[in-house]
């Protein structure tokens, strides 16, 4: 998808061409900026032809003429479509291949995307323009959380300005109809596939596959295999209380005259349960499959189109105890905690998913109250020890739980609870490691092993191999299991191993509607562009790519904008972290600014001592971090951060670092906005991971202003390697350190589990938006960067920029409009201010 480009990239003679990023791949594009010209140049006027050939003989078919802007949208232009004549009361299109664009100005909108985010995945979504992707995961996960075929179909039909095609139609039949009516249910320690379709369980059983995963023989010795017949469950009193489900007319506009929401019915069927009526009067059947099968069986449902769906009944489970677990009076959760929460229990039962929320939105409290619903053992697993302790004092903070309760299973603690019922929290590589495990642990995991349990809890799934989850999967026997994550990203594109793994996404909340209702903070982003020293600039394009890496990180003007930016926001009273994945650098930004750093190799006192002084102390008002504070650093002070080194191209990291910034204590004071800046030397490679970086971000809507020269910086005084002198003596070091100090991989935490694998080096294909291509006039002004020699001030808002209209403060009453129904699961604990 994107910017087509002309034959190869035909200015690569330019002087200023060293290591450009390719138009196609990010931001550093804006459409009509004099930098176009050489699209212009290689078309001629001429237009491409689409590589898609059939749809550009449906084109043909519709005598489209393709206009002078035709080009920016290569394959994806769709302009020939058919318009329904009351379109512009429709707030979106559906083309063949399942992409939708919604108009976010809509006066719809805001209940077209909770439609949108319920069946298809969120590919961008900036302010104007969102784009959405049909899956059939997608449509899988619609029909989990309660939606049916024809309501699918129905809405959709009437919010789009373009009939549905005929190939999306037969798209959600294929992945709606037989959804859902085969589960996966777990009763006393065995796996069942139950249906209450015979016929369905008979066709499985029919697949070689799947015929050898089911256990013969306990159930009934006579029946010679027969299927297991019972009473279905009852859940009907659990069901969300009757909203009435009308199947609405398509050909009606979706909204009125005046262009205001229409009759609301139409989005009545988003968050509306499937009533378990016909499964209460159903015998439902079964056969049992081995549990080290699970996984083969799970994903060979999916390949005959029988996807299992996983549900728990736990209010109707009598044979696990019962754990005594409330979320503590004054705990209030918010209302996206809370649909999120919905989307699980939706039917009073509790559905196996992946919940997506941004950093520092309070995943761990959606985890606590999911825990607090289902009452009964819970295990939660993290990344490391750290987080391990993070989540039992949350557990404590959060809710009534007892200490005893709550038992942690580390390398240096392996606790049990007290009790029936309780809570352990691990890490992922304790329950998965196989190898040496000491006399303490193996009692650990026969505990872990030996009962089931009601919840398991799976913190940051993004970075768990999935490999590591099938070992936990057959080693924990859970009836229902929740992944958290903020970045469903992955370089190694695995993340679909998740969808069978754990379940189908449950709920993605959109960054950008946070942050305007003031529940993270509103970030201004830049890339900030350092030209090299043509000394430096000089040995970079001599020496080998590692040492590469080292020059264009030390780079003397890189430490001077570092410097400046530093001295910038200390004075308007900011907290500042610098962040630098590379130790050498790290180290040696620190102590020529004379900061305190923390890395891999920090004691832990050492740390506090740090992390206090920053929280508490007026003169400690910027630290250095390498990537141990990536993630579980809570510094709720911090206000601006500053990238000099990164992690090749990772979107992952991007997103999780502007994280450090988004829970800001000060986010709702009036105008606030924390800063994220990233440093990259000019005609570098790094200007290329940046890019790349980026995209994540950007598809969340955020924008990314470049500032090719920072004002004022050159009346600064006193900066760092100001002499050439000075420069030359630092270009020396760097050039007699070690190739291998260009490393980003050595530093870890002593007590870490390496779970990410070495994904470094591999960068992803990027988001794959249309939008996030093009500049910010086509993406409605928020996506795409704008090349701009920038100040400081202006970057703060006093520019007419696209990121201007986030800085309106946000009221209370502001926040409590948008509150609709609550689900009766959490009704108490919902805000009763
Ligand atoms: N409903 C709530 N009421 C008050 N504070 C909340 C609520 N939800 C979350 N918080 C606070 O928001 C902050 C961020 O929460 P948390 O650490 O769970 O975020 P996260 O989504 O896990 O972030 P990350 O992905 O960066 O780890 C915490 O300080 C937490 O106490």
């Amino acid at each position: 998808m994107g910017v087509k480009r002309g034959p190869a990239d035909m200015d690569g003679g330019r002087a200023d061409n060293v290591n450009r990023p390719r138009r196609d791949e990010g931001p550093i594009h804006t459409v009509g900026e004099p930098e176009d010209q050489d699209i212009d140049e290689d078309f001629s006027g001429k237009l491409p032809v689409p590589r898609h050939a059939t749809m550009d003989a449906v084109a043909r078919a519709h005598n489209f003429q393709r206009d002078s802007v035709s080009y920016i949208f290569g394959d994806h232009d769709y302009t020939w479509l058919p318009l329904k004549q009351d379109h512009e009361s429709r707030p979106l299109w559906i083309t063949e291949d399942g992409h939708i664009i919604l108009e976010g100005f809509s006066p719809i909108a805001e209940k077209a995307i909770d439609f949108l985010i319920t069946i298809a995945e969120p590919v961008s979504r900036p302010s104007h323009i969102h784009e959405y992707k049909l899956t059939p995961y997608s449509l899988y996960a619609a029909v989990s959380v309660g939606l049916e075929t024809e309501d699918i179909i129905e809405v959709l039909s009437r919010l789009s300005k373009v009939p549905v095609p005929e190939s999306i139609l037969g798209l959600i039949r294929d992945c709606t109809l037989s959804y859902g009516k085969v589960k996966l249910v777990l009763k006393h320690n065995r796996y069942f596939v139950e249906s209450s379709h015979p016929e369905m369980l008979q066709t499985l059983l029919r697949d070689q596959v799947i015929k050898e995963s089911r256990l013969v023989g306990d159930e009934d010795p006579s029946a010679g295999g027969a299927l297991i017949t019972g009473r279905a469950p009852i859940g009907k009193d659990l069901t969300i209380p009757g909203v009435k489900k009308e199947i609405p007319d398509p050909n009606k506009p979706a909204t009125d005259k005046n262009g205001k929401p229409g009759d609301e019915e139409i989005f009545a069927v988003v968050g509306l349960d499937r009533d378990d009526d016909d499964a209460e009067n159903d015998d439902v059947h079964s056969f049992e499959i081995s549990s080290s099968s699970v996984e083969t069986v799970k994903k060979r449902c999916n390949e005959l189109d029988y996807p299992m769906l996983e549900e728990y009944d736990f209010r109707n489970d009598t044979r696990n105890p019962n754990l005594d677990i409330d979320l503590k009076p004054i705990t209030v959760i918010r209302p996206y905690q809370e649909k999120s929460l919905s989307k699980m229990f939706g039917n009073g039962r509790a559905r196996s998913g992946i919940i997506v929320l941004p950093c520092g939105a309070g995943k761990t409290l959606v985890g606590i109250t999911a825990a607090c619903t289902v009452k009964k053992s819970t295990l939660v697993l993290c990344t490391s020890s750290v987080s391990v302790l993070q989540w039992k004092q949350q557990f404590l903070l959060w809710c009534n739980i007892k200490p005893h309760q709550i038992a942690m299973f580390t390398s240096d603690q392996k606790e049990k609870f007290l009790g029936e019922a309780g809570i352990v929290i691990s890490t992922y590589s304790m329950v998965a490691n196989t190898r040496n495990r000491s006399h303490d642990s193996k009692k650990m995991m026969d505990f872990l092993r030996g009962r089931e349990w009601g919840f398991l809890l799976l913190d940051e799934v993004h970075v768990v191999p999935a490999n590591m989850f099938r070992k936990v999967l057959t080693t924990i026997a859970a009836h229902a299991k929740l992944g958290l994550t903020a970045t469903l990203v992955r370089e190694d594109e695995k993340i679909d191993d998740l969808n069978f793994l754990i379940g189908p996404k449950l709920y993605e909340a959109n960054w950008m509607d946070l942050a305007s209702k003031g529940h993270i903070a509103n970030v201004q982003c830049a890339e900030i562009w350092c030209p090299m020293t043509p000394a430096f600039y000089r040995e970079y394009l001599r020496e080998s790519s590692r040492k590469r890496t080292l020059l264009y990180v030390m780079n003397p003007n890189k430490f001077q904008a570092c410097q400046y930016l530093i001295r910038y926001h200390e004075e308007r009273g900011d907290k500042i972290i610098v962040f630098s994945d590379n130790v050498y650098a790290l180290v040696a930004y620190a102590r020529k600014l004379e900061k305190p750093f923390i890395y891999g190799e920090t004691s832990q006192q050492e740390r506090v001592r740090i992390l206090q002084n920053f929280q508490h102390n007026p003169q400690i008002n910027t630290i250095f971090l390498s990537k141990v504070g990536d993630t579980s650093i809570d510094l709720p002070e911090a206000t601006c951060l500053i990238q000099v080194s990164s992690h090749y191209g990772s979107r992952r990291q991007e997103a999780q670092r502007l994280g450090r910034i988004l829970r800001a204590k000060r986010r709702n004071d009036e105008g606030f906005n924390a800063f994220f800046y990233s440093l990259v030397s000019k005609d570098t490679t790094e200007m290329y991971y940046s890019t790349k970086r980026q995209q994540f971000l950007i598809d969340q809507g955020y924008a990314f202003k470049v500032i090719t020269n920072l004002d004022g910086m050159d009346q600064e005084q006193d900066l760092v390697y100001s002499t050439p002198a000075e420069q030359l003596s630092l270009l020396q070091t760097v050039l007699l350190a070690q190739e291998s100090e260009a490393d980003l991989n050595d530093d870890v935490e002593p007590d870490a589990d390496d779970l990410t694998g070495n994904t470094s080096r591999r960068t992803g294909a990027g988001g794959g938006s249309v939008f996030s291509h093009m500049g910010s006039s086509m993406a409605g002004g928020s996506n795409g960067a704008k090349r701009s020699v920038g100040g400081l001030k202006s970057l703060s808002g006093a520019d007419d920029m696209a990121y201007v209209e986030y800085n309106k403060p946000v009221s209370m009453k502001d926040k409590d409009r948008n509150r609709g129904e609550h689900h009766p699961l959490f009704k108490k604990h919902w805000n009763k201010k």
